[in-house]
């Protein structure tokens, strides 16, 4: 218990406190409890929460339309949630899923890291961090169903759950793309992707900031069940059934032995990390690949 303990994230309350006052500043909380037999649903603008059929599991729709793009406000939304699922006990995992068509999530929003000042920068980049920690780090099961594309920071995010599952099409595709745009993943995306592929497949896949089709990505490793779109979320609840049929303590403190240094070390260097994050962003050369590929984005269309 001691280690479960310890392994809780510092300043969490900080920064809750602070997204709630986020969210009252933008008229929210908006949390929409159900009644009956949906007592515990809740949602917020961009956040659906509701009970799975066997109610010790929850399931979470991301909707932060079109692509689900981890803004600010969606990553305090988000925060939010799961920190009400880890507060009530009733609930022992999840399963974080798009409510998006075709896309899990385009990973952070390009829109919080292009054209902002540097105190933006470290607001944005300390929710990130959050948001990461808060998952990797978390006593629940998640497991994520990936119903479409998975790219950069939605491939973090995916890679903080216990199990991933993925949609058969031609849309969902996972990986770290970042060197695709000129950028480069922090150590602790790194540290993720290593922990889940290993350093070799890892090293490749960074450099050439790989998107692993369906078929490649369980090849790797990246994935563990790939599925017909239709069958994503019940093939989620699954497997969830398998992980719960094993005592939460063991589990969770297996899970926190597995995972508590690679956390520690964000940890041990969060301040550090959010400066490096915030003279990297802010380079013109950095500011201009963002454009340009912000461009190629909105030229797609056309
Ligand atoms: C030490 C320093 C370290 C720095 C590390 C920084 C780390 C960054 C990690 C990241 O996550 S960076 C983000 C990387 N994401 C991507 O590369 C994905 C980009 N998006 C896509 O490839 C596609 O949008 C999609 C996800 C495959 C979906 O394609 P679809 O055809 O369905 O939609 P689009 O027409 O492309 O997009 C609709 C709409 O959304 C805008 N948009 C897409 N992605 C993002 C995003 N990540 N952030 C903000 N906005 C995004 C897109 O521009 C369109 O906007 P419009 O106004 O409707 O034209």
């Amino acid at each position: 218990m001691a280690l479960a303990v310890r392994m809780r994230v510092p300043c969490r309350a900080l920064l809750c406190a602070g997204a709630q006052l986020r969210g009252a500043a933008l008229g929210r909380p908006e949390w929409a409890a159900g009644g009956g037999d949906g007592a515990r649903r809740f949602a917020s603008l961009r956040v659906l929460v509701e009970p799975g059929a066997e109610g010790r599991v929850a399931v979470m729709k991301l909707k932060n339309p079109p692509v689900n793009s981890l803004s600010l406000d969606f990553l305090t939304e988000f925060l939010i949630s799961l920190e009400k699922l880890e507060n009530d006990k009733a609930f022992r995992g999840v399963v974080i899923t798009s409510d998006c068509p075709n896309v899990f999530s385009a990973g952070l929003d390009l829109r919080e890291m292009y054209g902002r000042n540097p105190g933006h920068y470290a607001e944005y980049w300390k929710a990130v961090q959050e948001l990461w920690l808060r998952l990797y780090l978390s006593n629940l099961v998640l497991v994520a169903a990936i119903n479409g594309s998975c790219p950069a920071g939605g491939c973090l995010m995916a890679l903080t759950s216990d199990v991933r599952i993925l949609s058969d099409s031609p849309k969902s595709v996972i990986g770290l793309n970042e060197t695709l745009l000129g950028i480069v993943a922090p150590f602790w995306f790194k540290d993720t992707l290593v922990n889940t592929i290993g350093h070799r497949a890892s090293e490749r896949a960074l450099q050439l900031g790989l998107l692993f089709p369906p078929a490649e990505a369980l090849q790797v490793g990246l994935v563990d069940h790939v599925v017909p779109e239709d069958q994503v979320q019940s093939m989620a609840l699954s497997v969830m059934a398998h992980w719960l049929a094993i005592p939460d303590h063991a589990r969770q403190l297996t899970k926190a032995m597995m995972r508590k240094a690679t956390a520690d070390r964000l940890i041990k260097q969060r301040e550090a990390d959010i400066q490096n994050f915030v003279s990297f962003i802010s380079r013109d050369s950095i500011q201009k690949s963002l454009q340009i590929y912000l461009e190629k984005l909105k030229q797609k269309k056309g």
